[in-house]
């Protein structure tokens, strides 16, 4: 595989999943102090790796589980942002402004703070009440906060009495790493043709649903605006049929994601609208992974990490093609804004 190595691949996922050690425990200690709702706070990407584990709560509990964005709620904060809540706050550099400048704010209000980053030597992982982290980089940190997130709602699930499963399904996590490493290896051949198929493609519409909608939004945003420079669209596959459609046209390139969950027939109708349209449709299926062990149960939630996995293969492939490294960046982090 270009540029991948499965050791290192796996020793990340490995830690991301081995959350799950620590995380019942806390979350028995914290429903037992009082808390009452949980708030993501990631700033930018981060934060939409974390929706598929609100969702997944959603399905399950009508204990509130939300998302903010840090940059808001300092200006205008939710109305249970107080001593009953835990706030969940990642982020891969430990460093991002917007949710340091969060800390004295939640430490004001009483809220208590969990962090999930990839660097213990930083604000975010430092001043926190409890902190978990694990070392990735941005070919890996989509998995690990997937999973991180994952499992920290179904600790909260089993904590309440939702689920009664926790335990199987974290064993079924732990075999993962290795089953994703494989299915990239799979995929590489796929990922190398999509690349040089894509690469001088100036726009693109993503699509999906579910649980791997937020990795279309994501791998638009964050891989292929910030750092390959290509415009995108990303657009939730309930919402394609109100305004985006109307832009599908033969040579217009649309990029739609299939998971296994109860919203899969949303990404269908999508496909069978699209390819009446356009020649240029990039269909990625979570289904079309192996992972041998893996129960339906399981796949159905873990539809976006192998996704993000997949996407890791094409974005590998697509920095070389195009001569443009993930890395370079015009102004994220590099001018005062
Ligand atoms: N596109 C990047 C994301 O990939 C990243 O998640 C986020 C926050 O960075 P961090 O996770 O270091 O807090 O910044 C940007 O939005």
């Amino acid at each position: 595989m270009l540029n991948f190595d499965k050791a290192r691949f796996i020793k990340i996922q490995s830690g991301a999943v081995a959350i799950a050690d620590k995380i019942r425990p806390l979350m028995r200690e914290v429903l037992g102090a009082g808390i009452e709702r949980i708030y993501f706070m990631g700033t930018g990407g981060v934060q939409l790796l974390t929706f598929p584990a609100i969702e997944l709560a959603a399905r399950y509990t009508t204990f509130p589980v939300s998302a903010c964005f840090p940059a808001q709620v300092i200006l205008d904060p939710p109305a249970g942002l107080n001593e009953k809540a835990l706030v969940v706050m990642p982020s891969l550099s430990g460093t991002t402004k917007e949710s340091v400048a969060l800390l004295p704010f939640l430490k004001e209000r009483g809220v208590r703070l969990m962090t999930l980053t990839g660097h213990a030597d930083t604000p975010l992982a430092q001043q926190a009440d409890f902190t978990y982290t694990n070392f990735a980089e941005d070919d890996t940190s989509s998995e690990s906060f997937y999973l991180q997130t994952m499992i920290i709602v179904l600790a909260l699930l089993a904590e309440t009495g939702k689920i009664d499963d926790f335990d199987a399904v974290v064993s079924e996590l732990k075999t993962l790493p290795g089953l994703l490493a494989d299915a990239k290896a799979a995929y590489e051949d796929d990922a190398a043709k999509l690349a040089q198929s894509i690469k001088d493609e100036p726009y693109h519409i993503f699509t999906g649903a579910g649980a791997v909608w937020p990795e279309a939004h994501y791998y638009g945003m964050c891989i292929l605006e910030e750092m390959q420079w290509i415009r995108t669209r990303p657009v939730h596959a309930a919402d394609f049929f109100h305004g985006t459609l109307e832009l599908v046209e033969p040579g217009v390139s649309v990029f739609l994601f299939k998971g296994e969950d109860a919203l899969r027939p949303l990404g269908e109708r999508v496909e069978r609208f699209v390819h009446r349209y356009t020649d240029k449709v990039w269909i990625l299926d979570s289904a079309s992974a192996a992972l041998p062990g893996i129960s339906p149960r399981v796949r159905s939630l873990i539809s976006p990490v192998v996704l993000a996995t997949l996407l890791e293969r094409l974005s590998a492939h697509l920095e070389v093609l195009r001569q443009h490294p993930l890395t370079t960046r015009r102004y994220y982090k590099r001018v005062e804004y």
